[in-house]
């Protein structure tokens, strides 16, 4: 790596975009140690008014569409060419929604440097048509990119990260010397950060909350009591962690209780998007899709997606019965039964077959 490390975000969403302006304020701080330039691939798109989109943010220094009334810092550069993006970048900071992450990783097949290394901020992850194994984002990015992947994931509504109110995240890494870099780039005193080596664990919790925050939805949609809302929320967590120890039966027994597990869960449950998509559902039987393509001006949920990756992956297990929030979750998503079959089929969950 050269001593001054550029950064490139792959991403310009709510949240891609807030990151960039967050870590562009860093920068400016820590002078002669990163290029004082944040380059952030955004994917081109031409506005109501006619204008592009990257000419806007670079002109007016503020994402009109995905992140309105929040000006970046000047040194946030929009770029629309993503091999153009991500030349030089010592380090990759990948923010897109998770159903473009194939395609995105492709298309920079050899175009990265082989000394760069990754972090995954995104929400999401496949399952593997052939082996019905889990494929997360950073072993896609890894595999792909042939560079090292980190996660972060944690409670982190991107609008209030931007007003700076506080909130912490959880960061996956196995390398001190990574580890250290994202910490100067992202820790500050209203965004404090936390270290464990189990960057997988850390990567799908901040996916299953996403499910877990749309039941929440439901609940809240179909004026459930309170005391059943928050049985939705103890055993979907309960679903969380047991699907986690499918994938990995040695991470760190605190994880749960970090940022990225049970603080995740609580802010999407409390004011996230597939939690106000899912509750907009329940209250007025209109479908996912159209609450999305019609509400969210672009911005996408991740919960429909992951939900139906779970249940393919459980299904492909037999496991289906173990854990029937995550399974209701996708038959709602899917229109197959009616939010309120959630409710009732939590007096039948096998938590309570077990003691
Ligand atoms: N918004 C939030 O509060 C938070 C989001 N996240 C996660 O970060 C990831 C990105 O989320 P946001 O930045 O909020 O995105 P978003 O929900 O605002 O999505 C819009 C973005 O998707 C991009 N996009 C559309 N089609 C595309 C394509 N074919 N290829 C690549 N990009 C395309 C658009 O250009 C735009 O930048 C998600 O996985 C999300 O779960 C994580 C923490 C907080
Ligand atoms: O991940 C998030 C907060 O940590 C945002 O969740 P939503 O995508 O549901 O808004």
């Amino acid at each position: 790596m050269s001593s001054s490390k550029k950064i490139a975000i792959v991403g310009s969403g709510n949240w891609g975009s807030t990151i960039a302006g967050h870590v562009g304020e860093k920068v400016l701080q820590l002078q002669d140690e990163y290029d004082q330039q944040i380059v952030m691939w955004c994917k081109e798109e031409i506005l109501d008014d006619g204008s592009k989109l990257t000419e806007v943010i670079n002109e007016k220094h503020e994402n009109t569409k995905y992140l309105p009334n929040k000006i970046l810092p000047e040194n946030v550069l929009a770029v629309p060419a993503l091999d153009e993006a991500v030349k030089d970048a010592d380090i990759l900071i990948f923010v897109i929604p998770h159903q473009f992450v194939k395609q995105t990783c492709e298309e920079l097949k050899s175009k990265v440097k082989s000394d760069a290394f990754a972090i995954t901020l995104i929400k999401g992850f496949y399952v593997d048509e052939e082996t019905n194994e889990l494929l997360l984002v950073s072993e896609i990015i890894k595999s792909t990119l042939n560079i090292p992947c980190l996660s972060m994931m944690g409670a982190n509504i991107a609008k209030e990260v931007a007003d700076k109110v506080f909130c912490e995240a959880t960061v996956g890494s196995r390398d001190s010397r990574h580890s250290e870099i994202v910490r100067q780039l992202i820790d500050r005193p209203y965004f404090r950060v936390r270290f464990y080596p189990d960057v997988e664990i850390i990567e799908i919790l901040g996916a299953l909350k996403n499910v877990i925050a749309m039941c929440a939805g439901f609940a809240d949609g179909l004026k459930a009591g309170f005391n059943t809302r928050a049985a939705i929320l103890r055993l979907g967590f309960r679903e969380m962690i047991n699907f986690c120890r499918l994938h990995a039966k040695e991470s760190s027994p605190d994880i749960y209780l970090e940022s990225c597990g049970i603080a995740d869960l609580i802010a999407s449950a409390l004011g996230g998007r597939n939690y106000n998509g899912a509750k907009k559902m329940a209250e007025t039987s209109r479908s996912l899709e159209d609450i999305e393509r019609e509400d969210l001006n672009g911005q996408l949920l991740q919960g429909p997606g992951t939900a139906k990756e779970v249940y393919t992956f459980l299904k492909g297990k037999n496991l289906l019965d173990q854990f029937p929030v995550f399974r209701d979750a996708y038959l709602i998503c899917q229109g197959q039964v009616e939010p309120k079959q959630l409710l009732e089929n939590l007096t039948h969950h096998p938590e309570y077959n077990e003691k």
